[in-house]
């Protein structure tokens, strides 16, 4: 059992109050865990609020996705909570896990490591999708956890992507990314990040965390948004692979109307791109969270 929710702050924004909370995460092995949780003022006891999940990149942490994604102010007109979790574990104290910026601290990968050096602390996939959820609702705050959708950036799209192909009870209605890291098994930061990770390595990692390799056995209905800029450094380093997740989707016969993936030209990988296609990013999850 996780223990309750902290307070740490709380700040009235677009009309609603986005508040950091800590708890101690029984999924990341008893490590003090942080999340940052938007409530649109609409929300109440009477009146339960969909929610969606914002999953960050390398690097990050709780804060980026709420700092520079601009998400707030269309999530609030549209009645939507966003909640915020970690990039990963912290302070597990593991040899290696600070020394390379993506792997370890800040590069969890949204995975259950497999791995006996990693599993008894990285487990963001079971943190996110089953954790937080219970430990929210424990304290009584306002969510409508069977209306949730799922977006993230990079890493993060990585992660939404493969929550949203392989949770088996269709946790999510909607997943959206920019610039994901879209076939991991077959780009530098997921080689490195499975090798570290899972026990089976890549080969483990196909049957669950690979995007593109989830979507071409894919058989249900989906509906999936991503965006990625032509001037992405990483997109030009083959770390993102967008063009692999969109041939598979299409050869498994997901038209326009079920995935989208949309070049941006001229965008970077920065949060000046998020930022601009933030808003439209929370109406696609709107039309499917508000249905
Ligand atoms: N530290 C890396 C870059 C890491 C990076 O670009 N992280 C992205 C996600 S993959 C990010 O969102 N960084 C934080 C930010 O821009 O706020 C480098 O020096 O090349």
């Amino acid at each position: 059992m996780s223990d309750p929710l902290e307070k740490v702050s709380s700040n009235k924004s677009f009309e609603g109050e986005l508040t950091k909370y800590k708890f101690k995460s029984a999924a990341l092995g008893g490590l003090s865990a942080n999340f940052n949780l938007f409530l649109p003022t609409n929300a109440s006891p009477s009146n339960k609020v969909p929610v969606l999940v914002y999953l960050a990149g390398l690097t990050c942490t709780e804060d980026n996705g709420f700092v520079k994604g601009s998400f707030l102010g269309p999530a609030s007109s549209q009645g939507i909570a966003i909640l915020f979790p970690d990039t990963s574990p912290r302070g597990a104290g593991i040899q290696g896990e600070d020394v390379d910026w993506d792997f370890g601290t800040g590069a969890g990968f949204y995975l259950n490591a497999t791995n006996p050096k990693f599993s008894a602390h990285y487990n963001m996939y079971t943190h996110i999708a089953l954790e937080l959820p219970t430990v929210i609702e424990a304290a009584g705050i306002p969510i409508d956890w069977k209306r949730q959708s799922i977006f993230g950036h990079s890493m993060g799209g990585h992660g939404a992507l493969t929550m949203y192909l392989s949770s088996p009870q269709k946790q999510y209605r909607s997943a959206s990314a920019f610039s994901p890291v879209s076939n991991p098994t077959k780009c530098p930061w997921g080689e490195k990040a499975f090798a570290g990770y899972l026990q089976g390595g890549v080969e483990e990692a196909k049957e669950k965390y690979d995007a593109t390799e989830l979507i071409a056995k894919n058989k249900e209905p989906v509906h999936i948004l991503i965006d990625f800029g032509t001037a992405d450094n990483f997109y030009k380093q083959n770390q993102l692979l967008p063009e692999n997740f969109l041939k598979a989707a299409r050869d498994a016969n997901y038209d326009e109307f079920q995935v989208r993936v949309r070049s941006q030209e001229g965008y970077d990988h920065s949060y000046y791109f998020i930022s601009t296609f933030a808003s439209d990013h929370v109406h696609f999850h709107a039309n499917f969270l508000k249905a």
